[in-house]
């Protein structure tokens, strides 16, 4: 019988704050210690960009077309059975989507200890600054309730993108978030730049004061998961602090609905979208799905390449619903393929070379955005090219 416990790190945060890039550097550091990583990705789009980015020699289970919190929530638990089982990995991140309730997650791993050694050591909220600045300064939307909640379940808070906002706007962010996660040390970074080893055992020596300063003052002991203690004991203390703080229900018998939903390399048609959630007849219990039905996806599989100008012109007119977009791309104007971004209104393309077969394909996420819209805009810059 195994007895070994496998230490699993949840990595939360808002669509494109910068998890997936928190999560290579995790990666590197464990490969680099001889460690042997597993990384369960969820994304509620179909196709799994970040898997690409995060390192495609490294054991994931990807849990596709839903968000972990709640529609595919109780895949979670088997799906970390079948890693643990199969990998016998030394360590587990869990990537959950940009729009998760990170308390659901909490839940779901709690759910997975009953009958898994696994040991729960923080929960990761990683908050583009410049992002939650705006938000806070509307104060209103459903978006900004959810950040807002992703940042109250944390263990550890990561400011992150502070490379795009001004000092003292740095020092508003952090107060902000001290206000509402008075428990959480907050690491400022630019591109998740972050002493990982410090971070991961819960020992933060960048941590700012309120001026936004580095305190300098050494070490920050992780509040609440602390290293070694056994997950179901650490996820009550989180459980119960996150509902006080969140002001949210914390109902361990609600009611969930797995849809068993997640798909491993599926082939899907390009006409899909896909709403979140679909509550229908669903009796959820819990007043944080709400919390982002409001959320959906959309997946273009391009059938040749485009030319890059005419794209990025798309891109820059996107309609402000549509707040990420990531994909695979190759231009009819250049020589190689691009992995191609979208957060917050910023673009990056990479050059990659993609081993294996993968599609030229976009995925859009954001609110009641007109698929139909985007999707003839992309057949017509297809249809420019070669038509
Ligand atoms: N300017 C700036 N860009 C950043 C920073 N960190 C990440 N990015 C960029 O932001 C984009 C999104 O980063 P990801 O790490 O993919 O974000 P994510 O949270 O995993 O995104 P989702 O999985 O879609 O929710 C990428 O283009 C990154 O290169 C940062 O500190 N500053």
């Amino acid at each position: 019988m195994d007895h070994r416990v496998t230490p699993i790190y949840i990595l939360s945060g808002f669509l494109g704050s910068g998890k997936t890039t928190l999560l290579t550097r995790f990666i590197s550091h464990w490969k680099q210690q001889g460690l042997k990583p597993a990384i369960v990705m969820n994304e509620i789009g179909e196709v799994n960009i970040d898997g690409y980015i995060a390192g495609q020699d490294v054991p994931t289970a990807e849990m596709l077309s839903g968000c972990i919190c709640c529609s595919i929530r109780s895949d979670l638990s088997s799906e970390l059975a079948l890693l643990i089982q199969r990998e016998q990995p030394d360590v587990i991140a869990i990537e959950a989507t940009g729009v998760a309730n990170p308390v659901e997650i909490l839940d779901a791993i709690a759910e997975a200890s009953l009958y898994m050694k696994v040991d729960l050591k923080q929960l990761i909220t990683v908050v583009d600054a410049g992002h939650l600045l705006e938000l806070h300064r509307e104060q209103k939307g459903k978006t900004y309730r959810l950040m807002q909640e992703q940042i109250r379940a944390a263990t550890l808070l990561i400011l992150n993108k502070i490379d795009r906002i001004q000092d003292h706007e740095q020092a508003e962010i952090h107060q902000l978030l001290t206000r509402w996660n008075p428990y959480a040390p907050i690491v400022p970074a630019s591109h998740c730049d972050v002493d990982v080893e410090a971070l991961l055992v819960g020992r933060t020596a960048n941590v700012v004061d309120g001026t936004g300063q580095g305190s300098g003052s050494g070490v920050a002991e992780s509040s609440v998961l602390s290293a070694g203690s056994q997950a179901a004991v650490s996820l009550s203390a989180a459980r119960s602090r996150t509902a006080t703080a969140a002001g949210s229900q914390w109902n361990p018998d609600a009611d969930h609905h797995g849809q068993g939903g997640h798909n491993h390399h599926n082939n899907h048609q390009q006409d899909h979208e896909h709403h979140h959630h679909d509550h229908d007849s669903h009796d959820h219990k819990h007043h944080h799905h709400d919390s982002h039905d409001h959320v959906m996806s959309y997946t273009y599989y391009f059938s040749r390449p485009v030319n890059s100008e005419a794209f990025e012109r798309f891109i820059s007119e996107l309609p402000r619903d549509v707040y990420r977009a990531k994909g695979i791309l190759t231009f009819s104007d250049t020589n190689s393929r691009f992995l191609f971004q979208y957060a917050y209104r910023e673009t990056d393309f990479t050059k990659i070379t993609p081993q294996g077969e993968l599609p030229d394909v976009v995925v859009f996420i954001g609110e009641h955005f007109h698929k139909s819209g985007l999707e003839q805009q992309l057949q017509a810059l297809e249809n420019e090219e070669h038509g």
